[in-house]
């Protein structure tokens, strides 16, 4: 019988166990002095990637001797303190529940809850991608930090908002560490590959590869064919290499840097094995520094997986009472971070409204976007796409003019369909700038309304029809009040990252965009959506093929 304590004082030594698919690890977490014993052994497939089941034989043979290696440094460090020889060394167990590969996890579920029945003490199921953020959370003393998590399997933008880390972005597709592993397969190099285009990078010269952001999520899969067929065209790999890393962690630090604008937020943490790329490091270091923020990246030890994070954040859970009975204990390969129910962390009510959401200061005002400068003047605005010194020079400027270009085109297209929208006055393409109308008043974050809402579902519908996506329609995107007391009117702007398309996909990813700047700003979020897909609905010439597309997004298990 595994005892549920909930006394939180009872919580001072905490067993952790992972083993989500390579690293058969164990670890000791002393709540009192903060330290932690990590006991590790990876698994190396001798050929190709990680295989299932051979990563599951390697978890039954390594998890039982890293857990034992643990529970024997436990047993001392109890006899330090003058625990009774009797008594449990440990005071809770707690083990990564998933994501995860099914075959490994089960292997770990099974000890887990083994070692909490031999010390009766408390067993607590962690999320391991939860676990790779509040490991950075607790070593830099951050409270509310916006979090990126670059790991092999997974690769997601979380911010915590009442009670639940809210995924602001995410891959379309495969994790970060996946597609550069994949890569180094195709050139034949051992897994894992990401250390390797780490080394390799440094002596390549930078190629361009395909630069995929839609709004805070991103997708990998057409950069990986692309630095694929470089490879094969004979391009040196030093060079795609380079290509890649300068591509990948551009895209990954861009949307940091969009959530942290969108949530108004100052913090930063890094998480997951890929986090422990120098070049990504410092491409997050620049941003951060740029826009006054703080980046806080935890020691490779806790970036990589490891049982310490499990063993840190099952301390937390097990002395806010939250711990499994071994019946309900079973595994989940698909968990999201978004479906924990948050129990650890003091119910604090969102600080309202966002320091992010701006209501026009007046004339000659300076707006600083997250891509872009925009100033005021009078009832004109100009918008200027600042450099970014994190990005290779080469695309920097290349993603700059296609933008630019992008941006003025179809804000007029736009127009031309009947979605109200600035007119465009004039563009520089070289040095990146636009001239607009000015519009409204506010942005939406700053006044949502059921209304409003409908509005955008209205005009994405519209905009859909007419075969193009705005690209990033968050609430910061759209403007509210005219300022001439016609209140109501919405405006669409910043259509910098749209494309044409037909694809039903693209036009469900423009409504997933919506719907997460959503769930990232608002407390009614739902009812917010609802009013969306409702006039969506009501005006699209396909909208049902393209709302079921997006009930497939928002279902789709990501861990690959
Ligand atoms: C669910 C769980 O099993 C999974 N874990 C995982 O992917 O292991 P993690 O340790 O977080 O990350 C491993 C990845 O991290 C990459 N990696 C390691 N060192 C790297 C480096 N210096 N540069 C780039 N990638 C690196 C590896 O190539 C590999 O793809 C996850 O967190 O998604
Ligand atoms: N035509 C306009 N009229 C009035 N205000 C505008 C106009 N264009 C932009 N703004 C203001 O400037 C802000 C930033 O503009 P925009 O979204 O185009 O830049 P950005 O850097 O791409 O921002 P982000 O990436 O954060 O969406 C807008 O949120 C809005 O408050
Ligand atoms: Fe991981």
């Amino acid at each position: 019988m595994v005892s549920t304590a909930s006394e939180s004082d009872d919580i001072r030594r905490v067993l952790g166990i992972e083993g989500t698919a390579w690293a058969a690890s164990a670890a000791v977490y002393e709540v009192e002095t903060d330290d932690v014993f990590i006991e590790s052994n990876p698994y190396q497939p001798e050929s190709g990637g990680i295989h299932p089941r051979e990563a599951a034989e390697h978890m039954s043979e390594a998890v039982p001797s890293v857990v034992e290696t643990a529970l024997a440094e436990a047993r001392e460090r109890a006899a330090e303190e003058g625990r009774n020889a009797d008594a449990a060394p440990i005071d809770a167990v707690a083990f990564s529940r998933g994501p995860g590969l099914g075959p490994c996890l089960r292997i770990v579920g099974t000890a887990a809850r083994a070692v909490a029945q031999r010390f009766d003490v408390p067993l607590v199921g962690v999320n391991h991608m939860v676990a790779h953020l509040e490991v950075g959370r607790h070593y830099s003393g951050f409270d509310r930090p916006v979090c990126l998590n670059a790991s092999g399997a997974n690769a997601h933008v979380l911010a915590y908002r009442n009670g639940r880390y809210r995924v602001l972005g995410e891959t379309m597709d495969t994790g970060v560490g996946n597609a550069l592993d994949k890569f180094t397969r195709h050139v034949g190099w051992s897994h894992p590959g990401g250390p390797k285009v780490e080394s390799h990078a440094r002596d390549g010269e930078y190629v361009d590869l395909p630069y995929v952001v839609k709004g805070m999520d991103f997708s990998f899969s057409g950069i990986m064919s692309a630095a694929k067929d470089e490879y094969d065209s004979g391009t040196p790999v030093e060079d795609v290499c380079r290509g890649l890393e300068e591509t990948v962690f551009a895209m990954l630090t861009e949307v940091s840097e969009r959530a942290l604008s969108l949530t108004g937020r100052e913090e930063l943490v890094l998480g997951g094995g890929v986090g422990q790329n120098d070049r990504l490091q410092g491409m997050l270091r620049e941003m951060c520094e740029q826009r006054g923020a703080e980046l806080y990246v935890p020691e490779d030890r806790f970036l990589r997986d490891n049982a310490g994070m499990i063993a840190v954040l099952g301390a937390k859970m097990a002395a806010a009472g939250d711990t499994l009975a071994v019946a309900e204990s079973a595994i989940d390969s698909d968990f999201r971070p978004d479906e924990v129910a948050v129990s650890w962390r003091a119910d604090e009510s969102e600080p309202a409204p966002a320091p992010a959401t701006r209501v026009d200061a007046g004339d000659a005002a300076e707006q600083r976007g997250a891509e872009a400068t925009v100033s005021i003047e009078g009832d004109r605005v100009v918008k200027r796409r600042v450099p970014r010194s994190y990005r290779h020079p080469a695309l920097d400027e290349r993603l700059r003019r296609e933008r630019t270009r992008i941006e003025a085109r179809l804000t007029s297209e736009a127009r031309r369909c009947g979605v109200p929208t600035p007119l465009v006055l004039d563009v520089d393409t070289a040095e990146s700038t636009i001239g607009f109308q000015r519009v409204g008043d506010r942005d939406l974050d700053a006044e949502l309304t059921v209304d409003r809402a409908r509005a955008v579902g209205r005009y994405l519908a519209t905009i859909h029809d007419a075969g193009f996506v705005h690209g990033d329609p968050t609430t910061r995107n759209v403007r509210v009040g005219s300022g001439d007391g016609d209140a109501d009117r919405v405006f669409l702007i910043d259509f910098g990252l749209g494309y044409h398309t037909g694809h039903e996909e693209d036009h469900a990813m423009d409504l997933h965009v919506f719907a997460q700047s959503l769930a990232g700003t608002a407390d009614d979020a739902d009812r917010l959506q609802a009013a969306a897909e409702e006039a969506y609905r009501a005006t699209s010439e396909r909208d049902g093929t393209v709302l079921d597309r997006l009930r497939a997004i928002e279902g789709r298990g990501r861990y690959q």
